[in-house]
């Protein structure tokens, strides 16, 4: 990291302290943790660099802010670009999109310590308490940056076709378990020589069953679909049915003596 990004960086490590929701019902979370019943849903939204994170978190706040309370915190290395582009799109009150800069790899701020992130998230909450959806985008990094369950509740990983026909067959855990899969820009697909059904359908068989959305933001019924994963997604956590999994850091791998680990 280098001085300047530590200069730049506006996160300042909170006192300790213990925490304790009091007599609000809680529910367990993966890793022993508890949140309240109450708590907004914490959607997560990652991919490599360019694939239409900030484009589909501005589309879900058009077509959601005006049923939802949301609120959005964005990741960038060593800007606030994603944050300024949102709140220059005019999708939602300035206020409710923080910025977190994480002046380092990305999966670092999403993944490994999520310090940064869990308090730009809360800070939002108490400012806002009747959030009910906060969208947190990652930076763009590569194949393999997933969000830690104790940061979201869940997770879209984003390719778009631009990226190559293959990339789905590239795989990794964000491709093969993140709560919902989109092949983003089909629009873009006779353009650049992609079957963007053939990226679904490989990103189906990949994904053993979980859903793959093939989207266009020119393409309203792949909008739509896409809205309404996000609001069944919201009613069964209101409900305490959704559980957060972790799509997990590593892939099963084997061994020279042929035994075989799954993380
Ligand atoms: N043709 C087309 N372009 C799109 C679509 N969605 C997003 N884009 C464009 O793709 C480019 C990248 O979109 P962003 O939303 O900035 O991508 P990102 O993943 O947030 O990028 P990083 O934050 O840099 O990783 C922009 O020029 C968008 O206008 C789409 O559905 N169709």
């Amino acid at each position: 990291m280098s001085p300047n990004s530590l200069s730049r960086n506006r996160f300042r490590p909170p006192p300790l302290r213990s925490w304790s929701y009091g007599s609000t019902p809680t529910r367990p979370q993966p890793g022993g943790c508890s949140v309240p019943e109450t708590r907004a849903l914490r959607l997560g939204i990652a991919g490599p660099v360019g694939t239409g994170k900030s484009s589909l978190i501005a589309l879900l706040c058009r077509e959601l802010g005006g049923t939802i309370e949301l609120g959005v915190v964005t990741n960038d290395i060593y800007t606030d670009e994603d944050a300024r582009m949102l709140r220059a799109a005019g999708v939602l009150d300035p206020d409710r999109i923080r910025a977190v800069e994480t002046g380092a790899c990305p999966h670092t701020a999403i993944r490994d310590d999520i310090t940064a992130n869990a308090i730009a998230i809360e800070d939002l909450e108490s400012d806002y308490p009747a959030t009910e959806l906060v969208l947190i985008e990652s930076g763009g990094d590569n194949l393999t940056a997933t969000f830690s369950p104790a940061l979201v509740d869940a997770q879209i990983f984003v390719l778009d076709v631009a990226g190559g026909g293959d990339v789905v067959r590239k795989g990794g855990p964000g491709i093969a378990r993140a709560d919902l899969l989109v092949v983003n820009k089909t629009d873009l697909a006779p353009h650049v020589g992609v079957d963007a059904d053939r990226m679904r359908r490989e990103g189906e068989q990949a994904r053993e069953g979980r859903p793959v959305i093939a989207l266009s933001r020119n393409d309203a019924d792949s909008i739509a679909a896409l809205t309404s994963w996000v609001r069944h997604l919201l009613a069964r956590h209101r409900h305490g049915e959704h559980v957060a999994t972790d799509p997990g850091p590593m892939a099963p791998h084997f061994h020279a003596d042929g035994t075989v680990h799954a993380h």
